[in-house]
C-alpha cells in the first residue's frame, strides 16, 4: 500500500474514532449539583470518564496491530492508545489500552516470524500478526504513519526504529515524558513482570530505568485493579528536584495519587519525632568538594550503619530491652499486697512477641493497674489516701520500665554521634528546634545514615506508622544501603518492589552498594527478578561512545552502553585560557541559546563554588539561568548551572562541562564525569585549561566497534 493511501485510510479511521468519542462526551450530559450522595458519586465517575475521553480525543492512539487469532478467519485491526475506549453501547473496543494483554504483542513483535502468542488471564492466545503500524496523532491531527511490519511487505525492522529515532530526536524541557508509543521489547518485559516480586533493574545511563519503573506502576494499577491501590504505592527518589522532574509521567498515563518522597522525608515521617538532619549541602560538599580519599569513602560511617550487621546489633539491644523490661522487684501498691516480678514477667510474655515493645509495656502496665483496682475494690478501700498512695506507687513502678522513642533508644545505645551541625526538617521540626534552643537545649542532629536504623527501631518499639505498601519503587537504588532496603521491606506484607539503578553511576559509594547482590540477598531467590538494560536511548551515538570511554577508566566489569543509531554532532573538547573560563562558557551558552532545538542547556561544574562563579558571569551578561543547589525543589528547564553531582537523573539537550581538567577529574572521579556527560541528549562539550583529565583519553576504535 502506498504511503498516501495509508495516510488516507488512517485519516478516515481517525475521524470516525474522534466522532464516536465526541458523541460519547456529548452523551454524558450536565453535571449533577444536588445533594444526593449516590448521584454525586455517579457524577464523579461520569466526570472522570469525560476527562479520559477528552484526552483521548486529542490523541486516541499511537499504534495499530492487525492480529488474526487462531481459529478466526480475518485479522482484527487493534488500535492501541493510552487508555481503552469502547464503542458507545457496543461490545467492540475502539481503542485498546496499552496495558491490556494483547497490546504486549505491539511491543514484543519486531518483525520476523509473524506466528505469535501472548498471555491473557484465560491462558495463552496464539495467532498471526498481519500489520504493525506506528501512528503519530497530535491535537487530533494525524501527522505520521509508519509501518514497521506489513505482511508480504519488505521486512527489515528499520521502520520501527525510524519512529523511535524521530521521538528521541525531539528536544526536552524540564519534565520527563511518557514513552507508551515507543516502549521497547526489553522494557516492556520489565513493565509487565508479575506483581509479587522484587524486580531489580541495572541499566546504563539513559536506558529508561526511571521511565520504565513509572510505566510499571501504571501497568500494575491496571492489571491488579482489585489488589493494588495508588495510595498504597510509593516512589522513592533521591531529591525533591528529581521528584518534581518525574512528576509529569504518571498523570500523563492517567495515574494519580501515588506518594513520591525522598527516603529521608519518608523515614522522618515514619519516626514521627522532631529530629534535625545534617545539612545535605554540607554533606555533599564533604564528599564531592573536599579531598575524600577512596579509603575514607569505603570506610565511611554510612557503610557500617547501612549494613545488616548494624541492624542485627540493634535487634540484640532491643531483645535485651524486652528481656530486662520488667524490674526485679515486685509491685506493692500497699504494704499488704504484692505482685511478684515473675507474675509481671509472665504477663509481659503473654503479649504477642511480635507486638511492638512499647505497646506491650503499655498493656502490661494497664493490666497491673486493673489488678490494682480489683484489689482495691476487694478490700473496699474507701480511703482516698490509700488510693492516692497506691496510684503513686504504680506510677513509680511504671517509671522503672524503660520508656523509649526511636531516637532515645538510639542515643542510649551509643550509636548516635552528634557533631552539632544540622538543619531542622519540616515546619514541625523547625518549631521544635527553636523551642529547644530557647530552652537552651538544641534538638539532637542526626545524619542520613542514622535514618534506616531509626525507622527499624521505631517499627520494633512502636509499630508501623503507615499501612503496608502494595508496591514500592526505589530509583537510584545503587545509593541505598542494605539496611535501607530492609526497613522498606518491613513495610510490605508481600514483597512487591521495583528497584532500579546503575552501579556505574554510583557516585555516593560512601553510602551505597558496589554489587546488586548486597541488596538481592535480602530476598529469597524466587522473590526476585534481575534485568539488565544496556541500550541507551537518551544520547546520540557520539555522546554515548565518548561516555563509554570514561567508563573504561573505572575498570572492573563495567558494561558500555549500546547506542541507538542516532547520530549527531561530534563531542567537542576545547582548551580555554583559565579554569573555569567564565567568558568562554557564557559565549558557548549564548551560541547554544540561539539554536531552537536546544531548549534545555546545562553547565555542569565540578564544585558548587565554580557554579556560583559561572552563574554570576551569565547573569552579568544578561543570560537568564538557574543555579541548582542541594536544597532546591524544582528544576526549571532553560539554562541551568549545577554541580555535576546534583545533575544525576536529569537530562538536557546540551551539556557543557566547563572544567574537565586533570586536577578536577582524577581517575577516581570517573563515575562523576560519566554522570555529567550522560546527561546530554544532543550536544556535549568539555573545556579544560591546563591538561585534560586522563578520563577522556583518545578513542579506542576496537572497543567502540564492540559496543555497537
Ligand atoms: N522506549 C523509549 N522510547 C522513547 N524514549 C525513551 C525510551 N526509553 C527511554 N527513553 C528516553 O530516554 C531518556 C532516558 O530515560 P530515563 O531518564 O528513564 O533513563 P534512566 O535509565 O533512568 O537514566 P539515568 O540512569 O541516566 O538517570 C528519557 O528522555 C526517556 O524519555
Amino acid at each position: 500500500m502506498s504511503e498516501d493511501k495509508r495516510f488516507r485510510e488512517e485519516t478516515v479511521k481517525l475521524e470516525h474514532t474522534k466522532t464516536s468519542i465526541r458523541e460519547q462526551i456529548a452523551g454524558i450530559g450536565p453535571r449533577y449539583t444536588g445533594n444526593d450522595y449516590t448521584e454525586q458519586t455517579l457524577d464523579a465517575i461520569r466526570q472522570e470518564r469525560k476527562l479520559r475521553l477528552t484526552t483521548s480525543e486529542k490523541e486516541p492512539y499511537f499504534g495499530r496491530l492487525d492480529f488474526r487469532e487462531e481459529g478466526k478467519s480475518e485479522p482484527l485491526p487493534l488500535y492501541i492508545g493510552k487508555s481503552g475506549v469502547g464503542e458507545e453501547n457496543g461490545h467492540r473496543l475502539l481503542v485498546v489500552d496499552w496495558r491490556a494483554p494483547v497490546s504486549s504483542l505491539f511491543y514484543a513483535f519486531s518483525g520476523g516470524n509473524p506466528e505469535v502468542a501472548y498471555d491473557s488471564p484465560e491462558g495463552a492466545v496464539s495467532g498471526t500478526v498481519h500489520l504493525k503500524r506506528n501512528l503519530l496523532v497530535r491535537e487530533g491531527e494525524l501527522q505520521r504513519v509508519v509501518d514497521s511490519y506489513a505482511e508480504g511487505g519488505e521486512q527489515g525492522g528499520s521502520a520501527g526504529d525510524e519512529f523511535l529515532l524521530h521521538k528521541l530526536g525531539e528536544s526536552k524541557d524540564n519534565k520527563l515524558r511518557d514513552i507508551v508509543s515507543t516502549i521497547q521489547q526489553e522494557q516492556d518485559a520489565i513493565i509487565r513482570t508479575e506483581k509479587n516480586k522484587a524486580v531489580f533493574i541495572q541499566g546504563v545511563a539513559g536506558s529508561g530505568k526511571t521511565t520504565v519503573a513509572l510505566h510499571r506502576l501504571a501497568y500494575l494499577l491496571y492489571r491488579y485493579q482489585d489488589r493494588v491501590r495508588a495510595d498504597r504505592m510509593m516512589i522513592l527518589a533521591p531529591s525533591q528536584m528529581f521528584l518534581n522532574y518525574i512528576s509529569g509521567v504518571l498523570p500523563e498515563l492517567g495515574v494519580g495519587d501515588i506518594g513520591q518522597q525522598t527516603f529521608e522525608d519518608w523515614a522522618l515521617e515514619q519516626i514521627g519525632e522532631d529530629l534535625r538532619l545534617r545539612d545535605p549541602a554540607e554533606e555533599l560538599a564533604r564528599w564531592f568538594e573536599g579531598d575524600a580519599s577512596a579509603g575514607s569513602r569505603a570506610d565511611a560511617p554510612a557503610k557500617r550503619k547501612g549494613s545488616l550487621a548494624f541492624l542485627a546489633e540493634i535487634d540484640e539491644a532491643i531483645e535485651e530491652l524486652a528481656r530486662t523490661m520488667v524490674p526485679e522487684e515486685p509491685f506493692t501498691p500497699d504494704d499488704r499486697r504484692m505482685l511478684t516480678a515473675e507474675q509481671v514477667r509472665a504477663w509481659f510474655a503473654e503479649e504477642n512477641p511480635l507486638d511492638p515493645i512499647m505497646k506491650k509495656r503499655e498493656r502490661v502496665l494497664n493490666r497491673i493497674k486493673r489488678w490494682m483496682e480489683i484489689e482495691l475494690g476487694k478490700a473496699k478501700w474507701s480511703d482516698a489516701e490509700v488510693r492516692k498512695k497506691a496510684n503513686a506507687r504504680w506510677k513509680a513502678y511504671a517509671g522503672k520500665l524503660p520508656l523509649h522513642t526511636a531516637s532515645s533508644f538510639y542515643k542510649a545505645g551509643g550509636w548516635h554521634t552528634d557533631d552539632g551541625r544540622g538543619e531542622a526538617r519540616g515546619a514541625k521540626q523547625a518549631g521544635a528546634a527553636s523551642k529547644a534552643k530557647s530552652k537552651g537545649k538544641a534538638a539532637a542532629v542526626f545524619a542520613r545514615e542514622d535514618l534506616a536504623a531509626l525507622v527499624h527501631i521505631h517499627l520494633k518499639l512502636l509499630g508501623p506508622a503507615a499501612p503496608a505498601y502494595d508496591h514500592i519503587v526505589i530509583d537510584e537504588a545503587q545509593d541505598y544501603s542494605p539496611a535501607q532496603l530492609q526497613v522498606l521491606r518491613q513495610h510490605q506484607r508481600i514483597t512487591s518492589m521495583t528497584v532500579l539503578g546503575d552501579l556505574q553511576q554510583g557516585i555516593h559509594d560512601y553510602a551505597g552498594i558496589t554489587d546488586w547482590e548486597e541488596l538481592r540477598r535480602l530476598f529469597p531467590g524466587e522473590e526476585t527478578s534481575y534485568y539488565e538494560l544496556d541500550r541507551s536511548y537518551r544520547s546520540t551515538l557520539e555522546i554515548i561512545e565518548f561516555a563509554n570511554r570514561i567508563l573504561k577508566g573505572m575498570g572492573g566489569g563495567v558494561k558500555p552502553a549500546r547506542p541507538v543509531f542516532r547520530s549527531g554532532q561530534p563531542v567537542e573538547v576545547e582548551r580555554t585560557a583559565q579554569a573555569p573560563d567564565t567568558a568562554a562558557i557564557a559565549a558557548i551558552v549564548e551560541g547554544w541559546r540561539q539554536e531552537p532545538e536546544l531548549q534545555s542547556i546545562a553547565v555542569l561544574g565540578r564544585t558548587a563554588a565554580a557554579c556560583a562563579r559561572i552563574y554570576s558571569e551569565l547573569t552579568a551578561r544578561g543570560i537568564r539561568s538557574s543555579l541548582l543547589e542541594a536544597k532546591h525543589q524544582n528544576y526549571e528547564g532553560g539554562i541551568t548551572v549545577a554541580p555535576v553531582y546534583l545533575s544525576k537523573g536529569l537530562e538536557f539537550d546540551a551539556v557543557l562541562i566547563p572544567d574537565a581538567d586533570a586536577a578536577d577529574y582524577k581517575p577516581e572521579d570517573a563515575k562523576l564525569l560519566y554522570v555529567g556527560c550522560t546527561r546530554a541528549l544532543h550536544r556535549l562539550k568539555l573545556l579544560y585549561a591546563h591538561s585534560p583529565t586522563p578520563l577522556i583519553a583518545q578513542p579506542d576504535p576496537e572497543s567502540e566497534e564492540a559496543a555497537r
